[in-house]
C-alpha cells in the first residue's frame, strides 16, 4: 500500500520563520524516515531550492502561475519551480484562488514537467470539477475551518466522505487529501479511514513549540 501523504504548508508565517522552516523540514525528514510516512513541506518560493537540496523530503511550491516562458513579470514560472527541485505544487489554494482555465493550465504544466499536482477545493462539487482535470491529488479544505484550530475530520467528516465519493466517480485515479485544522493523529486517522490519501495542514505544525512532537503524533495512528 502507498504511504499516506502528510503535506505541511508553511504559508507565509514569518515570525522566526527562516530558522523554524528548517527546523520543521529536519523534523519532517526524521519522523518520515522513522515512521515510513511521507511528510512533504511547502515552503515559501525562495526556500524551495535550499530545502530540496538539504532534506530527503518532497518539497512542494505553494502556487504556480499558468504561464509559459516569456515576457511576464512577477509571476511564478512552473519550469523554475521544477528546476529549483520541487517535487510538486499546490494549485488553487484557498488563499491563492485561480480561474478554472488557469487551474487546468497549471495541472497540464505540472504533468508536462513531472511535478505532482495538488488542486485545492472548497466543497464536493469543486472537488468533482477538479478531478475532471486529472491532477495527482484533490485537497478538500472547508475555508471556514482553515487556521481555526477546529479539525475538518471532527467538525465536518461528511464533506470528506462526499468529496472522496465525488472524486472517485469522476476519476478513481485521483487521490484525495483533506485539510483545515488538522492537528493530531486522530484527525489523520479519521481522514484516512474516510478514504483520503492523507492530509494538508499548516498551523498545528508551523506554530508549535515542538513541531517534531506534533509530527510524531500526526503519524502515530496510520
Ligand atoms: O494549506 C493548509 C491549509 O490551509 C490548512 O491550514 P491549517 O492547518 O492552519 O488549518
Amino acid at each position: 500500500m502507498v504511504s499516506p501523504l502528510i503535506l505541511v504548508n508553511l504559508k507565509t508565517y514569518h515570525e522566526g520563520m527562516g530558522q523554524n522552516a528548517h527546523r520543521i523540514a529536519a523534523a519532517a525528514e526524521t519522523v518520515g524516515r522513522e515512521s515510513g510516512v511521507v511528510i512533504g513541506i511547502a515552503p515559501v518560493f525562495t526556500e524551495i531550492r535550499p530545502m530540496s537540496q538539504h532534506y530527503a523530503i518532497p518539497v512542494y511550491a505553494q502556487h504556480i502561475d499558468a504561464i509559459t516562458p516569456g515576457a511576464h513579470t512577477g509571476h511564478i514560472l512552473p519550469e523554475e519551480v521544477r528546476a529549483a527541485g520541487a517535487h510538486g505544487t499546490l494549485i488553487n489554494h484557498s488563499e491563492r484562488r485561480l480561474t478554472l482555465a488557469d487551474i487546468d493550465a497549471c495541472v497540464q504544466a505540472s504533468r508536462r514537467l513531472r511535478l505532482e499536482s495538488v488542486v485545492c477545493t472548497n466543497n464536493d462539487s469543486t472537488s468533482a470539477a477538479a478531478a475532471a482535470l486529472r491532477p495527482d491529488y484533490v485537497a478538500i479544505e472547508p475555508p471556514e475551518l482553515i487556521g481555526s484550530g477546529v479539525s475538518v475530520s471532527k467538525a465536518d467528516p461528511g464533506i470528506i466522505e462526499r468529496s472522496v465519493n465525488a472524486v472517485r466517480a469522476v476519476n478513481p485515479d485521483v487521490r484525495v487529501l483533506t485539510g483545515a485544522g488538522i492537528q493530531s493523529g486522530e484527525c489523520v486517522k479519521i481522514a484516512v479511514d474516510l478514504g483520503t490519501s492523507g492530509v494538508l495542514l499548516a498551523s498545528s505544525v508551523v506554530k508549535a513549540d515542538d513541531p517534531e512532537a506534533v509530527l510524531r503524533d500526526l503519524v502515530s495512528l496510520i
